[in-house]
């Protein structure tokens, strides 16, 4: 076959392929091919997945299911995850992220920032907010229905908050680009303390957890609540300004929820469920208050490791 002609056929294949858009998205990972959120799977994986926290449930579920079959929001959705280590804040996000891309967290248009890690140094700080503005808006360009996850939310320098500031707001558009359809959710352990509080005194008054209500946690979740300098200065700065759409609590998981965790990773690692593993490894994590040790001070978090100990084959 004589170069030319091999040039002008390759050349011919290409341009058939990109002008198949549904054809490229048959092999890459396309905008508009999205998932179309189903609000059962959504409740079925939280349910199936997502231990003892009721109330991050039930405010997922509604924000998300609301927000995106609305064909014009005025805002992108903001969601602020609050609560201990290792109560499910990342392990949410990812059932978000899941129930909007096939990939996931690995998916193109999910984007995870994790302040210490990305944001280290206060002196970069120009550098990282023109960074991080270029990032945004070119990945909401290519893709409306971007999710931006930034995890330890209460370590970001409050310079970068005031960067991300502009596309949380109720803007037709930001030079040019419209950020209604994008989605970011904030983690932090902000509020940890009081909203543990709140289900210790369920607790010790005999009370389910299960009848803890949203309104229950608002004094924990309340402005006055981050108006100290531990808890940042970022929170009381976006809800100032009612850029926060929804406060998600995690509440701290008791020992019932750490043998949940380690069943689901026994079965995960293909080990039948071997009970008596199950209670040593929940046996070996530390709770917390000191004398009526009810939650876990790290949630499920190192659940996992403790197992490598029993399958060590
Ligand atoms: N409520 C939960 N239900 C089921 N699994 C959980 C739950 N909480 C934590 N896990 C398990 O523990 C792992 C670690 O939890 P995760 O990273 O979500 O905690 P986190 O709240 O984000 O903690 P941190 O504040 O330290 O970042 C998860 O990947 C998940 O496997």
């Amino acid at each position: 076959v004589e170069p030319i002609s091999l040039g002008l056929a390759l050349a011919g294949v290409l341009t058939s392929y990109i002008s198949y858009p549904r054809l490229y998205c048959l092999f890459a990972e396309c905008c508009n091919h999205k998932r179309s959120l189903r609000r059962e799977e959504l409740q079925r994986d939280l349910d199936r997945k997502l231990f003892g926290q009721h109330l991050a449930k039930k405010v997922i579920l509604n924000a998300l299911t609301g927000f995106i079959s609305n064909p014009k929001p005025k805002k992108p959705l903001t969601l602020s995850m609050h609560g201990w280590t290792g109560t499910g804040k990342n392990f949410a996000s990812k059932i978000i992220a899941e129930n909007l891309y096939e990939g996931g967290l690995s998916s193109h248009f999910v984007h995870l920032f994790v302040a210490t890690l990305h944001f280290p140094h206060a002196s970069n700080l120009t550098l990282y907010k023109d960074q991080l503005q270029l990032w945004i808006r070119g990945n909401v360009s290519a893709c409306a229905r971007s999710i931006f996850i930034f995890d330890e939310m209460d370590k970001m320098h409050a310079g970068l908050i005031d960067a991300i500031k502009p596309f949380l707001d109720y803007y037709d558009h930001v030079d040019g680009v419209s950020y209604q359809k994008a989605i970011f959710i904030f983690l932090s352990n902000a509020g940890a303390e009081r909203i543990t509080d709140v289900a210790l005194d369920f607790w010790r008054s005999g009370r389910r957890r299960e009848e803890i209500k949203l309104r229950d946690m608002e004094p924990a979740l309340s402005v006055s609540a981050f108006n100290n300098k531990n808890s940042g200065f970022w929170h009381s700065s976006l809800i100032d300004r009612n850029l926060i759409d929804y406060f998600v609590p995690f509440l701290p998981l008791e020992y019932k929820h750490l043998k949940m965790c380690v069943r689901v990773e026994m079965q995960a690692r293909g080990y039948d469920v071997d009970e008596d593993i199950v209670t040593r490894v929940a046996d070996e994590m530390t709770f917390f208050p000191k004398d009526e040790k009810v939650f876990s001070d790290k949630g499920c978090k190192t659940v996992f490791t403790k197992l490598d100990y029993y399958y060590d084959d």
